[in-house]
């Protein structure tokens, strides 16, 4: 995770100096990771730790702020001389990156030894993809073209959201073939790169090489289609493009922000051609799969994250998976240059400069479940229909802290409870009586409202 917060810093200061500065000074740098909330560099000598104490500090101190580190600190170490050797041979200035906010820019990505899958990205694979029910209709048609190429469905034409996956998926199924069939030749891209190397092309006057490369290939995966919206040559070199791969059963897939019926301004026998095969889409994940893949995506990068802090990013990011693992992505970096561990609170204040704490989404469970551990009862007794004193006050105390914390109506809160909205009336009526004159319920509202407004650790307040 110390790249990602790295590729994040090179990115800030990429912004802020000029290109040969940041080549002179910044590609050779070697991140050495954090150490006790410290971002650790390695410079080639005494003289760049000297010139990078005095001229860039104050920069990486800012870049490491703008990802949440409250007391940024930036160490420098020289490299010995060997490894200095071995990093200006072996590796490469990292990617230019991403910092949050809206669509990040290209990544590089690491080139895999396969031959035939060189344009894809090694973390887009099958296994790396969580299957919800937002998602399964096109996860098994792409399983089912990786089976079948050419004789599942052709094409295959995947639409969705931004961010939602359709980019993975392609991928997943060049994987897949690439693996059984090594032979095959794939090709992965987006159509603005096929624009622009038509462009290119025609100025070079090299259109037969253009067309013998995209038309020679046994599986085509076009990314973002509806690019092609308005741009007549490069509908009209497409279309030959997919006549020539169809009718030599060679697979294809297009993926698209909206299905093609909804593609302004594309030639009706394009349209026609992407409706021959199956057109399948990518909804916004529900709760439980945004989870799962922030589960998963720690894991990748081997870290423990507990599970109620992946559960607290996954109520913050509803729509957007990129945003979802980069709000992840935030608070490992947080927790990493703050030097504490994750909890609820720090993964809190790590996305407020996104999120406010007001929009700190709580639901009818989550509350449940906190009074049920403060009461230390089981949840279900306290939804249960037990009426004695013991059960009654949780009870009452989750229903009045459901109508502060949630969107909920009382008839919702009621049927959460399997009660009518005049008991949940009763019981918020009741709570509020009480607050101030009985200790008891007025300490448990005051820990638990704290709790999950994710305030309740004040380890960042000092
Ligand atoms: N179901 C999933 N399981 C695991 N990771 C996922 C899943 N869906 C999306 N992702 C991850 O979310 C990020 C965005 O996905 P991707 O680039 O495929 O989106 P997209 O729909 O192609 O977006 P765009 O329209 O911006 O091109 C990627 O890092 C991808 O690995």
């Amino acid at each position: 995770m110390s790249q990602e917060i790295w590729a994040d810093v090179l990115g800030y200061v990429r912004k802020n100096i000029s290109e040969v500065e940041y080549h002179t000074w910044f590609a050779p740098v070697k991140n050495l990771g954090v150490q006790d909330g410290s971002l650790v560099l390695g410079v080639r000598n005494s003289f760049a730790q000297e010139w990078f104490r005095k001229h860039y500090l104050e920069l990486l101190e800012d870049a490491l702020r703008s990802l949440g580190a409250q007391n940024p600190q930036v160490s420098f170490q020289v490299l010995p001389a060997q490894q200095d050797a071995l990093l200006s041979l072996n590796d490469p200035p990292p990617p230019p990156a991403v910092v949050t906010a809206g669509k990040p820019a290209p990544v590089i990505h690491p080139v895999s030894t396969a031959d035939n899958r060189r344009s894809l990205n090694p973390k887009y694979t099958f296994e790396n993809f969580v299957v919800g029910p937002n998602n399964n209709l096109a996860h098994a048609a792409a399983l089912a073209v990786a089976e079948s190429p050419g004789k599942a469905y052709n094409p295959l034409f995947i639409y969705g959201d931004v961010g939602l996956g359709k980019t993975h998926l392609m991928h997943a199924v060049g994987h897949y073939i690439a693996e059984r069939f090594p032979e095959k030749r794939i090709e992965y891209v987006s159509t603005e790169t096929f624009t622009n190397e038509l462009i290119n092309s025609i100025r070079d006057d090299k259109t037969t090489q253009f067309r013998n490369r995209y038309r020679s290939v046994d599986l085509l995966l076009v990314d973002d289609i509806q690019f092609v919206a308005g741009k007549e040559r490069t509908q009209e070199e497409f279309f030959h493009t997919f006549n020539a791969l169809y009718e030599s059963h060679k697979q294809i897939i297009l993926s698209s922000d909206r299905p093609p019926k909804e593609i302004q301004t594309l030639e009706g026998r394009l349209r026609s051609r992407f409706e021959w095969g199956l057109i399948t889409d990518i909804q916004s994940p529900e709760f439980e799969t945004r989870v799962a893949i922030l589960k998963m995506n720690a894991e990748h990068n081997r870290i423990s994250v507990p599970q109620e802090v992946l559960e607290l990013i996954a109520r913050q990011v509803t729509s957007n998976i990129r945003e979802l693992e980069g709000a992840l992505m935030r608070v490992v970096a947080f927790a990493s240059l703050n030097n504490v561990p994750f909890s609820r609170a720090v993964a809190a204040k790590a996305l407020s400069n996104i999120f406010t704490p007001q929009e700190v989404k709580v639901e009818m469970m989550d509350v449940l479940r906190q009074v049920a551990s403060h009461y230390n009862m089981p949840p279900e007794v306290i939804r249960g229909s037990g009426r004695v004193r013991e059960v009654v006050v949780p009870r009452q105390v989750a229903q009045y802290l459901i109508r502060e914390l949630t969107d909920h109506s009382l008839p919702e809160i009621g049927q959460f409870f399997g009660r009518d909205h005049s008991t949940v009336m009763h019981a918020i009526n009741k709570v509020s009586e009480q607050m101030g004159k009985d200790a008891d319920v007025t300490e448990a509202i005051i820990t638990l409202r704290k709790r999950m407004q994710g305030t309740e650790d004040d380890e960042l307040e000092a």
